[in-house]
């Protein structure tokens, strides 16, 4: 089978999700979505704050907690070895799954590094945790080839956090993410604290990975010129509905919701060529993101 007939196959199946907090006044902050998500694929997910975007996230990996609840619905990993029902899963078949089939990277990611081990010791936690018979050598070679992937010097496997950049905390943990091949990964905002150019590098880097490793990405922001550049696919959600799901030249040339509109006209560089920058790394081209925040 080929990589482009796998794009079309799913990896993981929204049914009907829907996600209350019980608070005084219950808010209803996921309704009804229906979601399919392809092998290998980058599926951006777009809307204003408190639309449901990290609810839905969080759901998804059952990382969600009181008074967050799911009211309905299912979420279906589809494994090469056969379906998993997410929300069937028990406590200790859900840390079996989390990380190795599907990892999540937030926007304070890079904090949640534990401040008091090095790089190399969290790494290492991980790998054993989900593969204990796994030797010192075969260890340290994937932690050096995580680091590498991301554009992080091995060396650094030593360093404990405070010594390492924003941005390459932020590596790190996508580095984690990657450490046991999952085929998913959900990003959350994953370089909005970040400068600009640090933040491209890296999105750069998330595009080549998955071109290279063909894991799928749920992309979450509110930057929909930044998920036009790297989404195959788009799906807008507003009010905790997922309005539209388009690919994303389709998106940008044809949006049927009034509201993916709306957004659209909101980002007023949004006239330049779709995805150069990223895809080709051709610096002259257009620069949406640099633009739109100049
Ligand atoms: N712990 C909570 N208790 C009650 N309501 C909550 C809670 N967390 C989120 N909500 C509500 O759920 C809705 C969706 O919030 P959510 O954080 O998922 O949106 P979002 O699209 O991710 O926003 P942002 O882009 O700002 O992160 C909002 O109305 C929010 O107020």
């Amino acid at each position: 089978m080929t990589a482009a007939d796998r794009r079309t196959e799913p990896v993981l199946t929204l049914d009907d999700l829907t996600v209350v907090y019980e608070t005084e006044q219950p808010v209803t902050a996921v309704k009804h979505a229906n979601l399919t998500l392809h092998r290998g694929e980058i599926l951006g997910l777009a809307g204003e704050s408190g639309c449901g975007k990290t609810t839905l996230a969080y759901a998804i990996n059952r990382l969600h907690r009181p008074p967050a609840r799911i009211a309905s619905g299912r979420i279906t990993f589809h494994g090469d070895d056969g379906d998993i029902d997410i929300l069937a899963l028990e406590d200790r078949e859900l840390r079996a799954f989390r990380w190795e089939r599907l990892s999540m990277v937030f926007q304070g990611a890079m904090n949640a590094l534990n401040p008091v081990t090095t790089v190399r010791a969290q790494l290492k936690d991980t790998l054993l945790a989900h593969r204990p018979r796994m030797s010192r050598k075969e260890i340290r070679e994937r932690s050096e080839d995580v680091l590498k992937r991301v554009g992080v010097d091995p060396r650094r496997l030593g360093s404990y956090p405070h010594e390492l950049s924003g941005g390459m905390r932020q590596r790190v943990m996508i580095a984690m993410a990657m450490l046991l091949e999952p085929q998913i990964m959900i990003m959350d905002e994953p370089t909005t604290a970040l400068d600009v150019v640090v933040q491209r590098d890296i999105l750069r880097e998330i595009v080549r990975l998955r071109d290279e490793l063909d894991f799928a990405v749920v992309f979450i922001t509110h930057d929909l010129p930044l998920l036009l550049e790297i989404s195959d696919r788009i799906a807008v959600m507003l009010e905790g509905e997922i309005v539209e799901l388009e690919t994303a030249d389709r998106l940008y040339r044809d949006a049927q919701h009034p509201y993916t509109r709306k957004l659209l006209g909101s980002f007023p560089s949004l006239s330049g060529e779709r995805g150069a920058f990223i895809r080709t790394g051709i610096d002259e081209t257009t620069d949406i993101l640099a633009e739109e925040r100049a």
